[in-house]
């Protein structure tokens, strides 16, 4: 019996007997051939090839159509595409929707490499690109062209963390038969559904969360009814597919991602609470906390927060980052985030990396609070604070 309920759904989805061969877990399933007795069947497959039928690796296999049975029933859509990591997941339902002569909408707080592949790629292939302000809400109107298929959005933002009035933009964006598409990666379905709040593709980097161990790179799209068949469709044309043995290892720590939410939350929100009253810090950009901009959409449309978060620096310079930096011992510095471990990026500023929204503040430090003692991780800051100078 399934439920509405997501741990249950966490636990239950995608254990279908097809696919488990009544253990708990689905078979591995490795495969680029898949063979036939007769014609009839392989006709048979062939009609069916791309709904989960086993026809051909690149196709999927039972692995892959439990882990996607699952992240669809997660996420709420009718189906799931699956790709290597979170960068193709994002560039390849771009280029499933775009073509020459069209444009979009970035918000101003992307994932960098995001921004990169609109700048590097997308542009060349004749798509420009107008990256608009992470808080303008319904005001995105202003930036609509006659020639707009996508709003993109990324909410909480890469660094930054803005929140924003996602209900309100898809309204505007539905008025003027544009698509939208969110990188969902900090709700991760179980504290944010975009596609609840009328976004068509929800985007995910897999390696954070979902596989919450950092030992795989996956990315994963779910797309609405109206979208689902084309991105479907336009993900296999584009080569896009994922191991038997990495959707084994994603759909393995889905089964655990609330659990360990829940410690990242509690451990995330005791770390930023003292960070918030630490003389060095200018203000906490937790999802959670008043002083981060959009706090009231995240009070509104998430159901919770996790490990990852920033803080602003009163002042600062690239000297004392680093020797706070390399002062760290639990907190490591790595670029991802969503595993078990803490980790640790800092900005000397954010000019530079956004091109519609200013930045006078100061450095920006970026945390992912793991499962590590709270009292090492706050212990570990205090020192590394004290030589941040
Ligand atoms: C919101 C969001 N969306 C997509 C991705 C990409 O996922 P992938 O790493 O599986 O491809 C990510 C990856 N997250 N990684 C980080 O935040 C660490 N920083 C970077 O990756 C980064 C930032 C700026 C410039 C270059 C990089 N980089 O390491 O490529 C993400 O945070």
């Amino acid at each position: 019996m399934s439920s509405k309920n997501k741990n249950t759904q966490l636990v239950s989805s995608g254990r279908k007997k097809a696919y488990t061969h009544g253990v708990v877990n689905p078979v591995v399933q490795r495969a680029s051939t898949i063979v036939f007795d007769s014609v009839a069947d392989l006709k048979e497959a062939a009609k069916t090839r791309g709904d989960k039928t086993l026809f051909y690796g690149r196709r999927g296999t039972s692995t892959h159509f439990a882990l996607q049975e699952a992240i669809t029933e997660l996420e709420g859509g009718e189906g799931c595409a699956l790709y290597p990591c979170g960068a193709a997941a994002i560039s390849q339902a771009l280029l499933s929707f775009v073509k020459a002569g069209d444009h979009i909408l970035m918000v101003d707080n992307v994932y960098e490499p995001t921004r990169d592949f609109c700048d590097k790629i997308l542009a060349g292939l004749g798509v420009t690109t107008t990256y608009y302000p992470p808080t303008i809400g319904a005001g995105i109107k202003e930036y609509i062209q006659s020639n707009t298929k996508v709003l993109f959005l990324e909410s909480p933002g890469s660094i930054t963390m803005e929140i924003q009035d996602v209900p309100a933009m898809v309204k505007v964006a539905n008025e003027h038969n544009i698509m939208t598409m969110l990188d969902n990666t900090y709700g991760n379905g179980l504290h944010y559904r975009p596609l609840e709040h009328g976004v068509d593709i929800s985007i995910q980097a897999a390696t954070k969360y979902i596989v919450g161990h950092s030992d795989v790179m996956m990315g994963v799209a779910v797309a609405n009814k109206k979208y689902w068949p084309t991105l479907r469709e336009h993900s296999y044309l584009l080569g896009q597919c994922t191991s038997a043995d990495d959707a084994y290892l994603a759909l393995r720590g889905l089964r655990t991602m609330g659990v360990r939410l829940n410690q990242h939350e509690k451990a995330a929100m005791e770390v930023a609470k003292w960070l918030e009253q630490h003389e060095l810090v200018d203000h906490i950009r937790h999802p959670a906390f008043e002083t981060c901009p959009g706090h009231e959409f995240f009070k509104r449309d998430f159901d919770g927060s996790n490990g990852l978060f920033s803080f602003v620096m009163k002042t600062g310079n690239q000297k004392a980052i680093d020797a706070f930096l390399d002062s760290l011992e639990h907190i490591k510095m790595g670029f991802s985030w969503g595993g078990f471990e803490s980790l640790v990026t800092a900005n000397l500023t954010m000019k530079g990396l956004r091109s519609n929204t200013g930045w006078d503040l100061g450095p920006v430090i970026r945390l992912h609070i793991g499962l590590e003692d709270i009292d090492d991780l706050i212990s570990d800051l205090s020192q590394a604070l004290e030589v941040y100078q």
